[in-house]
């Protein structure tokens, strides 16, 4: 499954068949006429492999309902942010994978419970709180730390439904769902909703009470975390420095670049706020995640109304991976950090170029923190 680098666009996995398809059963067609069986078979399997491998099926529900298409509402205003100048690597990136214990057990596995009883018991409801982002802020690491809480259930891949999948419609999405008993709350994290500019009047239109968190951390680091992530796909892509300014280092800050972009985290809210009051948000520092995930979990269950359960008795410091790291995560007994993706070491960026980013983003962050109320230190 193909991610972005943070741009949102409508579903395509829905659509009518591709160029691709086309072909493919244009051959098919033109078979011998001694060979039906053959063909209806191979006809078959074309079709399940098209529908079932776009961007949409590493989240498919346990059993295909028909799915209304999602309500319509009205254009969203002209002012919010334009899809970016993305790398070609980027766009083929791997979503960020369900940690392996979610992809074995229970909510990981879209529609899955995690116990064997959760499977007949309970209901699938549309989340009432969600990870909006910000990609590479920290968001696997809250939502693992998050599944320890015996009263939240959540879906461990990224369904992606708010900026790519929306097409499927809403019953669609909430198939995907694990079941949740009274009183336990369902939740997913998709990072690249928050710079989707769809995506708030897409959840407000499924529930105004949403409760939405936002992790967020330097935007020059998420920067060169996104870039990479991206390196590490594709290794032959220019220099960070490259792709960051207009004209090389001389000219301007290339904001048409997503891993640029995606740190201008005031301009995202700004149409968040459209949407939703400020009183519906919870920004996480991302950095005090890493350096106090217990403090930063306190606030995260409070804002969504839970038991503090999750407190530094669940945690420990792993000096290899230089991170914190589960003590017992969901559905395990023994004690886990997150893959190797997360917390990986960064190329390094000369200091002028981090410099000079850190001087573009600081009114942005200024703002941010005027807004927000909160100030994460990064100037
Ligand atoms: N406990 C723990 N273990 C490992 N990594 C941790 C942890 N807490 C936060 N982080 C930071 O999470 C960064 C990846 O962010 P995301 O999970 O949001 O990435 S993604 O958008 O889903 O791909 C990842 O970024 P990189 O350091 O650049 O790899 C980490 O810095």
């Amino acid at each position: 499954m193909g991610r972005s680098g943070g741009g949102g666009g409508e579903g395509s996995g829905a659509g009518g068949p591709g160029p691709g398809l086309r072909a493919h059963l244009g051959a098919l067609l033109r078979a011998p006429p001694r060979a039906p069986l053959l063909l209806s078979v191979l006809l078959l399997g074309t079709y399940f492999f098209y529908c079932l491998s776009g961007p949409c099926a590493a989240a498919r529900p346990p059993s295909q309902p028909a799915a209304p298409p999602a309500t319509r509402a009205p254009q969203p205003p002209s002012w919010a942010p334009r899809p970016g100048r993305l790398l070609p690597a980027a766009a083929a990136e791997p979503e960020d994978p369900p940690e392996p214990e979610a992809q074995r057990g229970g909510a990981g596995t879209p529609g899955g419970g995690g116990l064997p009883l959760a499977s007949s018991f309970g209901s699938r409801r549309f989340p009432q709180a969600l990870i909006v982002g910000v990609k590479k802020g920290g968001t696997r690491a809250l939502l693992e730390f998050l599944r320890v809480h015996p009263d939240v259930r959540a879906l461990g891949a990224e369904p992606h439904f708010f900026d790519r999948c929306y097409n499927k419609g809403l019953a669609w999405y909430r198939s995907l769902m694990p079941r949740t008993l009274d009183g336990q709350i369902t939740m997913e994290k998709t990072p690249s909703y928050f710079v989707t500019k769809e995506a708030p009047r897409r959840i407000h239109n499924m529930s105004q009470d949403t409760k939405l968190i936002v992790v967020v951390r330097n935007p020059v680091t998420r920067a060169i975390s996104d870039y990479t992530q991206t390196l590490s796909k594709n290794p032959s892509i220019p220099s960070f420095q490259a792709l960051a300014f207009r004209n090389g280092s001389s000219g301007l800050v290339d904001t048409a670049w997503s891993a640029v972009r995606i740190g201008i985290y005031a301009k995202h809210l700004d149409n968040w706020l459209q949407y939703f009051p400020l009183s519906h948000f919870l920004f996480v520092s991302g950095e005090r995640l890493v350096s106090d995930p217990a403090g930063e979990m306190g606030r995260v269950q409070d804002f969504l109304g839970l038991k503090r359960v999750v407190t530094d008795k669940h945690f420990y410091f792993n000096e290899t991976k230089g991170f914190p790291c589960l003590k017992k995560p969901e559905g395990s007994s023994r004690p886990r950090c997150l893959g190797k993706s997360k917390g990986r070491p960064h190329p390094h960026i000369e200091e002028h170029v981090v410099q000079r980013l850190r001087e573009f983003y600081r009114p942005f962050n200024l703002k941010f923190y005027q807004m927000t109320g909160q100030d994460f230190g990064w100037d």
